[in-house]
């Protein structure tokens, strides 16, 4: 018998069939005010008390079409305990993540993971978040993402080296454990066998805020809140006791570069910083690129044509060592993955909150509402994107180039002053496991198979994804 949850739960369809039906009725978010020349954001309101949390939790962004296609890009509901404001078009997307007014912040995204990832880069807002920012890109340059790179490199080989061959095996929990092995050495700088409390710590800190319960029970110390504290407090400790010696001894982990960014004007974190941003890139970096790189392998596996051509960049390759300019080379695998994240975004929302009262394209948000940026639409539309379902990767080249179509209409990294920080860094990550993966084995799957997406906390495959992976001579 499979547990219940959100996605499958006894009696799901009769409540789907009522929330179908109920609180459907077309309203209106907020009257603009008089005289503004705004429209009003339409919306459904959905059930009393859950809005269409169960809805968009289930079916992500086929339900955000749906809405869409009846409201508009600009949409409402209530879902998560609040009213929310969900966009769907390239051009919304813009006006969110690029405005500069002060009528935006990050709240929407604090309103969920606060708790376990406060003070990340990613939630902080203005002057602040510049600052920031700023210090931070001092770990992110050129020579920091090549050594890196070294290190990321003899991690992917040391744990692709256990992976079984010519048996089924999982292949996303399997790319999850060499992405923690990433975490724990290339950031941590700490030794991957003697770090399992660690990598369980964290763990629990990033399935905390995917937790129905949203607040400390007392004594439920098995309830995924509580453990997604007791996780944080753990990674607190821990990079609290060594940050002495890592601002003493340097290194060429993530950490250290932390410890030691400094920009031109003097400015630099404070212990408190280093530990929260550390907690924070860790969660940022971690299920995105397993995601990822378990997306292009599917892709890979599903087209064998499409892998032996891979496959054949990569030999050309084979006997030089990992950098930057290498994976560069990688064209065909570069398309695969700007092709793979337009299918599966890896992180299919991205949240914002009004902080005043504002627009978005023309039509009036109140504030305190909180905005949902949804990207799969947006990689879908079809004024941008040719048969946008279909998976093709020669949209990406001239004179197609489709992604050019708008400045939005890609967007997995995010846009504006919020754009993934480490994109060339989990851009480079993925692509590495990818080359060694085509060096080192065909992917196989079953000419029938077809990955279903489960989007209900973060994007995973609902099966783990089994593939058989053949040795190459
Ligand atoms: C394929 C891999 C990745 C994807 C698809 C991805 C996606 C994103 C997206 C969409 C955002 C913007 C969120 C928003 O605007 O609300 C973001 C921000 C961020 N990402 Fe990534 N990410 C990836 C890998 C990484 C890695 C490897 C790191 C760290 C080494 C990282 C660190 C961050 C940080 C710190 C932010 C916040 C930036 C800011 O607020 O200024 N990400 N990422």
């Amino acid at each position: 018998m499979t547990t219940p949850s959100i996605r499958s739960f006894p009696g799901d369809r009769l409540f789907e069939a009522a929330s179908a039906r109920l609180g459907t009725k077309v309203a209106v978010l907020a009257e603009p005010p008089a005289g503004s020349g705004l429209k009003p954001v339409y919306g459904e309101p959905g059930l009393p008390g859950v809005g269409k949390t169960v809805e968009m939790l289930r079916h992500g962004f086929i339900a955000a079409r749906r809405y869409s296609d009846r409201h508009g890009p600009v949409f409402w509901t209530n879902a998560f305990g609040r009213k929310i404001v969900w966009t769907t078009s390239p051009e919304a997307a813009k006006e969110v993540l690029t405005t500069k007014s002060k009528s935006i912040s990050q709240a929407g995204w604090r309103y969920f993971i606060e708790a376990f990832f406060e003070r990340g880069l990613m939630l902080l807002d203005g002057q602040e978040h510049l600052l920031h920012r700023r210090i931070m890109q001092e770990a992110f340059t050129r020579p920091r993402l090549e050594g890196y790179t070294e290190q990321f490199t003899k991690v992917i080989d040391n744990e692709m080296s256990t992976w079984p061959v010519n048996e089924q095996m999982l292949l996303n929990p399997a790319v999850k454990d060499l992405s923690l092995a990433v975490a724990t050495v290339v950031f941590m700088g700490a030794d991957p066998h003697q770090s399992d409390h660690l990598t369980r710590a964290f763990v629990d800190a990033v399935r905390g805020g995917t937790g129905i319960v949203r607040v400390r029970v007392p004594g439920a110390s098995w309830l995924r809140w509580n453990k997604g504290l007791a996780g944080r407090k753990v990674l607190e400790e821990y990079f609290r006791a060594e940050i002495g010696a890592k601002r003493a001894s340097g290194g060429d982990d993530l950490f250290a570069a932390l410890c030691h960014a400094r920009t031109e004007d003097g400015e630099e974190f404070t212990d408190d910083d280093v530990v929260n941003h550390m907690i924070f890139l860790m969660m940022a970096a971690h299920d995105t690129t397993t995601i990822t790189s378990t997306t292009i392998a599917y892709y890979l596996a599903k087209y064998p044509e499409l892998q032996e051509a891979a496959r054949a960049e990569s030999e050309a390759l084979r006997g030089e060592p990992i950098t930057l300019e290498l994976l560069d080379k990688l064209e065909i695998v570069d398309r695969v993955f700007m092709e793979g994240m337009r299918l599966v975004a890896p992180v299919p929302v991205l949240g914002r909150e009004a902080t005043e009262d504002m627009d978005i394209c023309g039509q009036f948000v109140p504030k305190g509402t909180l905005i949902a940026v949804v990207s799969d639409p947006t990689h879908r539309n079809e004024s941008i994107w040719t048969h946008p379902d279909d998976f093709d990767i020669d949209r990406f080249v001239a004179p197609r180039s489709e992604q050019k179509g708008h400045r939005f209409a890609h967007i997995p990294f995010g846009g504006g002053a919020h754009k993934c920080i480490g994109m060339v860094f989990g851009s480079a990550e993925v692509k590495a496991i990818i080359h060694r993966m085509l060096l080192n084995y065909r992917i196989e799957i079953p000419a029938d198979y077809e990955l279903q997406w489960d989007y209900t906390s973060l994007v995973v495959p609902v099966d783990g994804f089994p593939v058989t992976l053949r040795p190459l001579a």
